[in-house]
């Protein structure tokens, strides 16, 4: 008996997304037009059922894009694939948006659509495209997107997304962005405090890499009184011809810091594709990405949510926990996924901050949303309150001297499991006795297995090795305070996978 590999559908599943190829040689696209309409139409019935048990009438879906250049064509498509699970679904269609403004559509007064879509596949490139999904109670989580899959399957196996039932009056455009772009505004007039234009004398460069965060500059700071001039990538281009849309991209972190210092700004903003992550640097080029950005929102958040935890990815640094028991908080390194990281802030009392080195942040305070814009929106409320001046707010938090990633695959043959495998013999590897001198667990491993190394007792560096998320390989994190620290531990580590024929 042969037996049956994922579905075509079940292979679209990125963790808590769909993502696949849409552009390119019909051969190799797996996000094609026919199964986004079938994807929209599996969730617009999901959403029907539930709206029954709950005794309310009809479905009201908007759909959202960034912009990537197959965008529309496929937004168009989802939009089909609603209106035809019923003449009680309805599909609006929301135009060039952003992923956190496709939830905050669902909870809106106005708006309160039943549930979102926004196609969008964040920072990759071009050729690909993706869809997340959301409903008032937040984003979908990874057993939901795979019961869409499977029922987008059974729609496909019956072809029953034809033409049936759609009417005009299921398919309208709605005009979102205006709304989200003025709860941003009042946000940060209520928090400044210094009237309507409290941002004036601000100059603030935006950089929306070509995506969807082109209206930050124009609809959020200008009408505050920013002076947003020297701002880059406004426009929409879904081939994004200057960098990558990534705020964890170096490329892209050089182009904002040339750009804030060209224009002599005081601050400069970069957002991803579909904002849902962003960075910041300061009038000096300091980028507050990764670490820093950590730092920086949990100095905020800890002052005004006294001995709260900051739930982190695992990839944080360990001058991050020093920095946030610092300012009277609590650092839980947890792991890697920002989905994973807003769940478990979720469970603990006073988490008024969840946060990845990615950028995904997100806040108590607004509905616990991975949101760029909002994080954005308090770095700048920060900045206008210190008149520009954001490192004293990271007084005290040093980043490591060297740090460094390695991903390693694994060959053809690698059987089920095996990076599972691998970390647990490095737990032994490190338990055991096998390991260097100094070489000692860390406190806490919620995801792979991490080490602390001491040099004359004193932690000196550590390093990671843990399974990815989503791919075939393992990924190997290192940091260290000592020049050199990071070449001698890769060095061990090498050793240690040397001896499993699945690694390349
Ligand atoms: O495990 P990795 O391969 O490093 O990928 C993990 C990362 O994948 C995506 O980028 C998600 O948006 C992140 O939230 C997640 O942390």
């Amino acid at each position: 008996m042969v037996a049956m590999g994922p579905s075509k559908y079940s292979k679209l599943q990125n963790g808590s997304d769909v993502r696949g190829v849409a552009l390119g040689k019909p051969e190799a696209v797996t996000l094609t037009a026919n199964r986004v309409r079938n994807i929209a139409h599996a969730f617009a019935k999901i959403l029907k059922q539930r709206a029954g048990k709950e005794g309310t009438d009809g479905v009201r879906i908007g759909v959202g894009r960034d912009s990537r250049v197959t965008g529309r064509e496929l937004s168009d498509e989802a939009m089909r694939g609603i209106a035809d699970a019923g003449l009680d679904c309805a599909a609006f269609d929301l135009g060039l948006a952003t992923t956190p403004a496709m939830y905050m559509s669902t909870i809106t007064e106005g708006f309160e659509y039943s549930g979102s879509i926004m196609l969008t596949a964040s920072h990759l490139p071009y050729d690909r495209n993706g869809m997340k999904f959301f409903t008032p109670d937040g984003g979908l989580a990874k057993s939901e997107i795979t019961e869409i899959l499977d029922a987008a399957e059974k729609v496909e196996a019956e072809e029953a997304g034809g033409d049936l039932f759609t009417g005009p009056d299921q398919l309208s455009s709605a005009s979102f962005m205006p709304t989200y772009a003025s709860i941003l505004r009042s946000h940060i007039i209520a928090e400044v405090g210094a009237g309507d234009a409290p941002l004036a004398g601000l100059k603030i460069v935006v950089d929306a890499g070509n995506g969807a965060g082109g209206f930050f500059a124009k609809d959020v700071l200008e009408p505050l009184g920013a002076d947003v001039s020297g701002s880059q990538f406004l426009e929409p281009d879904g081939m994004f011809p200057n960098h990558v849309p990534n705020p964890e991209d170096a490329d892209a972190m050089r182009s904002i810091q040339r750009a804030v210092s060209e224009s002599n700004a005081d601050l400069g903003v970069i957002f991803d594709t579909d904002v849902d992550r962003s960075a910041v640097v300061d009038s000096k080029g300091m980028a507050f990405n990764k670490n820093r950005l950590i730092a920086a929102m949990s100095a905020i958040t800890l002052r005004d949510s006294p001995g709260g935890t900051v739930v982190t990815d695992s990839v944080t640094s360990d001058a991050l926990t020093d920095f946030i028991e610092s300012r009277g908080g609590r650092h839980l390194r947890f792991k890697r996924g920002y989905k994973n990281v807003i769940e478990k802030g979720k469970e603990i009392d006073n988490c008024p901050l969840m946060i990845e080195t990615s950028g995904h942040g997100a806040m108590s305070e607004n509905h616990y949303l991975d949101d760029g814009a909002y994080m954005a929106v308090k770095m700048i409320i920060e900045a206008a309150r210190r008149k520009g001046d954001l490192a004293g707010l990271v007084d005290g938090f040093e980043e490591p001297v060297e740090a460094l990633e390695k991903r390693v695959r694994f060959g053809d043959g690698a059987p089920e499991g095996y990076g599972t495998l691998v970390v647990e013999d490095f737990r032994s590897f490190c338990e055991g006795g096998d390991a260097p001198e100094g070489w000692v667990s860390a406190d806490s491993n919620h995801e792979g297995w991490r080490v602390s190394v001491l040099s004359g007792g004193v932690r000196e560096g550590w390093v990671l090795i843990r399974q990815s998320l989503h791919d075939p390989l393992l990924v190997v994190n290192a940091e260290s305070n000592a020049e050199g620290g990071v070449e001698r531990y890769m060095k061990v580590v090498e050793a240690f996978l040397d001896k499993y024929e699945h690694l390349s």
